[in-house]
């Protein structure tokens, strides 16, 4: 990624003066703002507002003119009393708050906000969506025979109605993983896909579904739903009842007109609705895992028809929370097996043990990753603050009221807040209100119609200020979110990039604003490493506090998962070296000697139970691919041939 170096962009006012200044990918080839000056950056031509973060970059000098109380010296929150002076205002009236709600602080309201933007029909910036962001992220695909990438849609074989549709959608042009993903699919490949948040994976699993069902002609067998048993064709699953929400919305844009039949089945809504939905014929099924499960076990639907299953957020459905229910739907009902029925992963993140899982399911499948698994688009400019836990509420305060001065510049744009826990987020969402700000709070324990309520006047800009628990941290594309703000960190680093991708979507720019705690030390390597890559500006107590956290790398009890670092692959886990505790003699997948930061396949030859071992190939240790974890750690092992097997074996930790 290039480094903008000054020129004619040089600063008013100059926030970063000693680096050279990062042009974000969307704004290499269009008008370009002045990114020395942050408030110029905020608003430029992306769809975020401008943010005032020039009054943040003097917060900390504020705090100290005010005498307030740091910890250890590199804390910048504002140590005064927690209502931060603000004048405090009612609750919003709960008719027509867009236009009446009381902002006598000055919080704009925006105007009801669209939906969708249009997008042009002359090339890459399609309304608003800058391809060229995309273009240069390298892509990885392993596997084998693997159908090469299309340039277009009309290159690939999809149905007539289906093409039709995402013209009506306005999708000029694929984006990368649709570009490589969607002629995986097309030819009936099992698919483990990663890649960016808001890059357009949605389309990715739903228009090669949606085409092999329309093709797929035994969906019109009179039995299709013979005593009331639904029989669907394909199976979608996501983790949460939004999302399902969300994709059974997008799929049925794109089956517009095709014939082709899309009901959602999630919790939370009355099941009776959704039988009577099921009733009128389904061919494509949207759920969550619980409700299915449910719906499986009043036997009113049957497996055994799929011919296409999709899992959206991947990893997510095959962690811990979710695994037993999908091993349950997925081997123990009556779909058919892998091979048998066509299986696809998609997620912008795959830490290596759930990829490894997640081959349970699957068969000779490619593996596809545009940019490395578990990477953060550069479209989204991360910001770290370090902010104590008791600061935090005029620390966010203070950003908002930044937000208030500066204004929006025309643009409309909503904030995201996100939260550690439930009760938190209703304690902020009224904090927030009696301060004057329209706050509306979404998590798991409120009501489903509360659910959609609140996410539904944070969409239309009654209340732009969303606080969320994690609920809220997956594949939602709410348009507008021009700003998430990490409250509360979560714990882990996919977490972490899964938020910050409700912003900066679809070739957009966005901003996420993080407060960080001493309880986030653990965090802060892993967010070093993110940002870095990601090209952002890392502040340098965030880089002292990432020296001292890698004592925190150790393994954690959950699945041998690192702690903070989430243990993100960086590629395809069938082409890494083992690493982990306690494998003995574990096969492996060789050809590739890998460094993973703290540790590196070693040395010796054991396996051997391939055929396709290539001894010739074999690499010896040599001190260049022999090396030592963290921990001090030596693994013996093996290296190396092109499809050579060899076995790993970890002494250290015998
Ligand atoms: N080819 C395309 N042309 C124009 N817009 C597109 C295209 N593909 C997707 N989009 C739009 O991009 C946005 C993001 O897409 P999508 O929600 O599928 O992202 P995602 O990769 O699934 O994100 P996440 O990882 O957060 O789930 C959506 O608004 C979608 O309509």
């Amino acid at each position: 990624m290039s480094w903008f170096n000054g020129g004619n962009f040089s600063a008013e006012k100059s926030v970063r003066p000693t680096r050279p200044c990062y042009v974000p990918p969307h704004y290499r080839n269009n008008g370009m703002p002045d990114f020395n000056n942050v408030n110029s950056f905020m608003s430029g031509n992306g769809s975020f507002a401008q943010t005032g973060f020039s009054s943040f970059n003097s917060y900390s000098s504020r705090r100290q003119a005010r005498g307030g109380g740091a910890s250890n010296g590199r804390f910048a929150g504002p140590g005064r009393g927690r209502s931060g002076g603000g004048r405090r205002f009612g609750r919003p009236e709960e008719t027509d708050e867009r236009n009446h709600y009381p902002n006598r602080n000055g919080f704009r309201i925006p105007d009801a906000l669209d939906t969708k933007e249009s997008f042009g029909e002359d090339g890459d910036v399609c309304g608003g969506i800058n391809f060229d962001a995309y273009e240069d992220i390298p892509v990885e695909v392993s596997g084998s025979d693997v159908p090469p990438p299309v340039n277009t849609f009309a290159e690939i074989e999809l149905s007539e109605g289906l093409y039709k549709n995402i013209k009506r959608c306005k999708y000029v042009k694929p984006t990368p993983i649709q570009r490589h993903a969607i002629p995986i699919a097309v030819a009936g490949r099992d698919l483990m896909a990663c890649a960016q948040t808001g890059s357009g994976k949605t389309a990715a699993f739903c228009f090669p579904i949606i085409s092999g069902v329309w093709k797929d002609r035994s969906r019109f067998l009179p039995t299709a739903r013979e005593g009331w048993i639904a029989y669907p064709t394909a199976l979608i699953m996501s983790p949460t009842r939004e999302l399902s929400c969300q994709i059974h919305d997008e799929a049925k844009k794109f089956a517009y007109q095709t014939g082709v039949k899309i009901v959602a089945a999630y919790g939370g809504a009355p099941i009776a609705q959704q039988f009577r939905n099921l009733e009128k014929g389904v061919d494509i099924l949207v759920a969550t895992p619980g409700r299915l499960v449910d719906m499986i076990e009043r036997g009113r639907i049957s497996l055994t028809r799929i011919k296409f299953l999709a899992l959206d957020e991947a990893d997510r459905m095959l962690d811990m929370g979710f695994e037993p229910q999908i091993r349950k739907i997925v081997e123990q009902m009556d779909m058919p097996p892998p091979g048998s029925r066509q299986t696809m992963l998609f997620s912008a993140t795959f830490p290596e043990d759930i990829q490894k899982l997640a081959a349970d399911f699957l068969s000779n499948y490619i593996f596809l990753a545009i940019g490395r698994v578990g990477s953060s688009t550069e479209l989204i400019v991360q910001k770290v603050e370090l902010v104590r836990d008791m600061d935090k509420r005029d620390h966010l305060l203070d950003l908002l009221r930044s937000q208030m001065v500066n204004g929006f510049n025309g643009k409309k744009a909503l904030t995201l807040v996100f939260v550690e826990t439930k009760r938190g987020a209703d304690a902020l969402e009224n904090w927030l209100s009696r301060e004057g700000f329209p706050a509306i709070a979404i998590h798991g324990d409120k009501v489903q119609a509360e659910r959609e309520s609140a996410l539904r006047s944070f969409k239309n800009g009654a209340r732009p200020i969303l606080v969320a628990t994690d609920v809220a941290s997956r594949g939602l594309d709410i348009p507008h979110v021009g700003h998430v703000v990490n409250f509360d960190l979560p714990k882990d680093i996919d977490g972490y990039v899964h938020r910050i991708g409700r912003t900066g979507r679809a070739g957009k720019s966005g901003l996420a604003t993080a407060f960080f705690s001493d309880k986030n030390i653990p965090l802060a390597k892993a967010l070093v490493e993110l940002m870095q890559e990601s090209n952002q500006e890392v502040p340098s107590w965030l880089t002292e506090y990432a020296a001292e956290s890698s004592s925190y790398d150790i393994y954690s009890s959950k699945r041998g998962q690192w702690y903070g670092k989430g243990n993100y692959g960086g590629r395809d886990f069938r082409n890494m070296t083992q690493h982990e505790e306690g494998y003995h003699n574990h096969s492996v997948n060789a050809g590739f000697v890998e460094n993973y930061g703290t540790t590196t396949a070693a040395y010796g030859i054991s396996n051997l139970s391939n055929d396709s071992f290539d001894i010739a190939n074999t690499v010896p240790a040599t001190s260049s691919n022999c090396h030592y974890s963290d921990a001090g750690t030596y693994y013996e092992g093996g290296a190396n041939g092109p499809n050579g097997y060899v076995s790993v074996v970890p002494t250290g930790w015998d």
